[in-house]
């Protein structure tokens, strides 16, 4: 048995790095990048005007009104280079080019137009005024990207503005699903007696998707060990992570154990000092990794989001690879007995954090509702109302 730590640093460390392939940008979110990227080119890469207005020579503005004479027009796409000289304007569009020899460009609404002529009622200008200068945004040589950064929508968008089209990035993991466990029916059945719907695959592959992790296959096996051994064997052998659902506890008909000593996997800890949660088994045979995840749903929702989160995210090369942590005031004392830290299923709001009914390990009713698991160490196992507690939001929130 090890503590909660010991089992978050022996998975870490065991978590090797996936390869790399190269992506499309448009098929690259939620990939970590590999390498820096450099800026081919500066951006803007032509001085650009920020605003509709008129371009002009900022010191011909040495008193509030005065006026201008329009000499021609640049817009969005401009692709002639213009010029203004000494004393005239040229019309001006939000993101054209900026005619040589201006310094500034007036908004519209700071202006009065008068025939051919511009009346500026803006002093005084400074210079550079509207005016997005070459590399501004970033340099051409520069680092657009460092290595290891994680593609949001927005790096998207920037890298494209950088005509970059394909990335280096780590591969995401391919993940297989076992499924044990004689009483469970799959959807669509009929349920009889003693009977439950198989949810907890659904449920993981969901939680796999939400980290973009979609190459993923369940199979099933009835509990008896031969069938347990061939279904871990197949997935070992195609995958680069193995869940186990349930069969991983103690009773007869617990399997899973005894399958993985049989597929030759390492085991690196069984069983952790938390509720829920307790069975989980970690293993490894060479870079495939092995979580036997307790079969009731909420002790194998809480294993994935503590344990097996990170070691998928450290895998696709990300660093921040546990949920996001803070402390929040608890809205309720809560106390508890016993030698496990505990993980409550519970609703962050922005200045505290409210622990929810149902924290049972079959009761996936309060997880259904959670946006949070609050972590309670054994050293702290009486809070009072007010009290600051860990708090780990799940990555919907
Ligand atoms: N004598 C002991 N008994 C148990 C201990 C213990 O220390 N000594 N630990 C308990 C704890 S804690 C847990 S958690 C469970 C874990 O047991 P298993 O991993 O072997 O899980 P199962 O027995 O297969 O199933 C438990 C529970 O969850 C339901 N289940 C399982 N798989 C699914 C699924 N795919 N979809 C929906 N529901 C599922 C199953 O029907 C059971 O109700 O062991 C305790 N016992
Ligand atoms: O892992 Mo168990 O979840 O304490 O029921």
């Amino acid at each position: 048995m090890v503590t909660v730590n010991e089992a978050k640093e022996k998975i870490i460390a065991n978590t090797l790095l996936l390869a790399t392939e190269i992506r499309t940008l448009e098929t690259s979110l939620g990939y970590v990048l590999v390498k820096d990227i450099l800026a081919s080119f500066s951006l803007p890469s032509f001085r650009q005007s920020s605003m509709d207005g008129y371009a002009i020579f900022h010191q011909d503005i040495l008193v509030n009104g005065t006026a201008l004479t329009i000499t021609g027009e640049a817009k969005a796409g401009e692709r002639s280079v213009q010029n203004v000289n000494k004393g005239e304007a040229i019309r001006i569009f939000t993101g054209a080019p900026v005619p040589d020899g201006a310094t500034a460009v007036i908004m519209q609404e700071h202006t009065a137009r008068e025939g051919g002529q511009v009346i500026v009622n803006e002093f005084p200008v400074q210079s550079g005024k509207n005016i997005r200068n070459v590399g501004q945004q970033i340099a051409e040589g520069a680092v657009a990207l460092p290595g290891n950064t994680l593609l949001c929508p927005g790096a998207v968008g920037f890298l494209l503005g950088l005509n970059v089209d394909t990335v280096e990035v780590y591969k995401k993991p391919k993940v297989g699903i076992l499924v044990t466990g004689d009483e469970l029916v799959k959807r669509g059945d009929a349920l009889g007696y003693g009977q439950v719907y198989e949810s907890n695959s659904a449920m993981l592959i969901a939680a796999l998707k939400q980290e973009g992790i979609y190459e993923t296959e369940v199979l099933y096996a009835e509990d008896d060990l031969d069938a347990t051994i061939v279904a871990l064997d197949a997935l070992s052998g195609r995958n680069d992570v193995v869940l186990a659902s349930g069969g991983i506890s103690v009773g007869d008909y617990d399997y899973v154990g005894k399958a993985l000593e049989a597929v030759e996997a390492q085991t690196v800890f069984y069983k952790v000092k938390q509720k829920p949660g307790k069975p989980l088994l970690f293993a490894r045979k060479e870079d495939t990794l092995f979580f036997a995840l307790p079969g009731n749903p909420a002790s194998s929702l809480v294993c994935f989001y503590e344990y097996v989160l990170p070691a998928l995210r450290k895998m696709c090369g990300r660093q921040d690879y546990f949920l996001r942590s803070l402390q929040l005031p608890i809205t309720h004392a809560y106390s508890f007995d016993g030698e496990r830290d505990e993980f409550l299923k519970a609703t962050a709001t922005h200045d505290t954090v409210i622990p929810l009914d149902g924290q049972e390990s079959f009761a996936l009713r309060s997880f259904a509702v959670a946006n949070a698991i609050i972590y309670l160490p054994v050293t702290q196992n009486v809070v009072a109302k007010g009290d600051l507690v860990e708090v780990h939001l799940l990555p919907f929130s």
